[in-house]
């Protein structure tokens, strides 16, 4: 209840400085200040929602025959690392702190060097909500930062967020301290459009599973498979949407869409368009960049959202997370057809399905190998359900109850009522 009590007064200092906050991600990201506001509100649910766990963290009470009597205790782990990305610096923060904390351990933070404003001012919002000092700790730096924590005896476990080939690295330090790790990975996510959508909603989902945060989130829905029979339909209707995002100041209230994070991830998404168009994919609107009139914008990094047409399931851009705002269109025919080319990728990190036929809703996801499913919607993240990947995009969960079994372990203690049993 103390640790609850700490967490309460977290969320509560998160909330009430949520505008600060908000700006304070802009300017750390670059995402729009609509955006900033959801992801701070995401932040305090979640240190709402594990304080409510923090209290009922309990073991079990087994009876065994003669009156003897066993009984498990759920422990906090030690010290554990975060590693954060840059795309949700608070938010990222607060998924691994939140249930870190809530289950008695401390936790060593580093964030993304190109993002390491706000996770500081978590800090300082730990340090007046009463957490004890050395609780929540920050730690600035880089891959080898990452690695002297990865690697470091007094530390019980590690929970990444961020890139495949970053995270096969800290599985490898991991393993040679038998550490447990939640692998938070990239992904490649397939959006399935049937025909009997309402298209409307199809649209608007395939928006916001491609256009958040720039297009620079790992669950986005980036392979859109649309039935052929409303592909044109669906593809002129996002189009139209597309075109019109707002794109510039992320410090403006209608902006949606601000620059992208540095300059070499810019020029990576254009390399992927161009590779694109190389291997004969149509940019159907964007993939330029873009120079807002207002001067003091004009070095910003910004590109005009792309959607691209004429795809096919072997194209790099299909393939390979490009980790900007590019949606790849791909036709389908039937649902066998389009279930085995969503499962073809060696990512599982999200899937979505828009459809109006129920059975076919949960029949699709049930065969869709990803750890996060939406229907009829796409990216929106309840701290109540659990989120993580299959295959290439990691194991562990964050979110939802089950992340405390993440960060604790389990003793059992078995208690003899009778005399010892020698078979010597
Ligand atoms: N599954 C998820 O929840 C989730 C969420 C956000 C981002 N991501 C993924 O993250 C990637 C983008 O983020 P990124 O570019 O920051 O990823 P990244 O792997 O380059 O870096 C992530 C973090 O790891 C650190 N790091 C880099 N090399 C390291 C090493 N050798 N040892 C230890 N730490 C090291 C970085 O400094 C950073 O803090 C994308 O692939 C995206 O899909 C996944
Ligand atoms: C914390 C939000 C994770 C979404 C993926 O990038």
């Amino acid at each position: 209840m103390e640790r609850s009590r700490v967490l309460l007064e977290a969320a509560r200092i998160i909330r009430e400085r949520s505008e600060e906050l908000a700006t304070m991600e802009t300017i750390n990201n670059g995402k729009s200040i609509f955006e900033a506001r959801v992801d701070i509100e995401i932040s305090w649910q979640t240190l709402e929602y594990y304080a409510g766990l923090a209290g009922s963290m309990a073991g079990q009470h087994v009876q065994l025959p003669g009156g003897s009597f066993g009984y498990t205790r759920r422990e906090p782990l030690g010290v554990c690392v975060g590693i954060g990305a840059w795309n949700y610096p608070f938010q990222i923060a607060c998924w691994k702190s939140g249930p870190a904390l809530a289950s008695g351990n401390a936790m060593v933070y580093k964030p993304s060097p190109f993002t390491p404003i706000t996770v500081v001012l978590l800090a300082e919002i730990f340090r007046e909500a009463g957490a004890p000092p050395g609780l929540f700790n920050v730690v600035q730096g880089g891959a080898s930062t990452g690695e002297f924590l990865s690697k470091h005896p007094d530390v019980a476990k590690i929970s990444f967020t961020g890139s495949v080939p970053t995270g096969s690295k800290i599985m490898e330090m991991a393993s040679k301290g038998i550490k447990p790790v939640t692998l938070e990975l990239g992904g490649k996510s397939p959006l399935i459009i049937f025909s009997d959508s309402d298209l409307e909603n199809a649209v608007n989902g395939a928006m916001m599973a491609n256009f958040l945060t720039q297009g620079q989130v790992c669950c986005n829905g980036t392979r859109v498979f649309v039935q052929s029979n409303i592909l044109q339909k669906f593809t002129e209707e996002v189009v139209k949407k597309v075109k019109k995002i707002k794109i510039g100041d992320p410090l403006l209230e209608d902006t949606r869409m601000g620059p992208l994070i540095n300059r070499p991830q810019l020029e990576k998404v254009f390399a992927f368009i161009k590779g694109a168009k190389e291997q004969g994919a149509k940019v159907l609107t964007g993939g330029e960049p873009y120079i807002p009139e207002d001067q003091k914008l004009k070095a910003g990094f910004y590109m005009t959202p792309c959607v691209l047409g004429d795809c096919k399931d072997d194209m790099t851009c299909v393939k390979e997370e490009i980790f900007g705002p590019v949606m790849s269109i791909l036709p389908f025919d039937t649902e066998e057809e389009v279930l085995e080319r969503a499962n073809n990728s060696t990512y599982g990190l999200a899937a979505g399905v828009f459809t109006r036929d129920i059975q076919r809703a949960h029949r699709v996801v049930a065969s869709l190998q990803a750890g996060m499913c939406f229907i009829n919607n796409y990216n929106v993240s309840p701290v109540e359900l659990p989120f993580g990947g299959y295959k290439k995009s990691g194991f562990g969960r964050e979110n939802g109850q089950v992340t405390i079994e993440y960060y604790s372990q389990l003793k059992t203690v078995c208690v003899e009522m009778g005399k010892v049993e020698s078979v010597f």
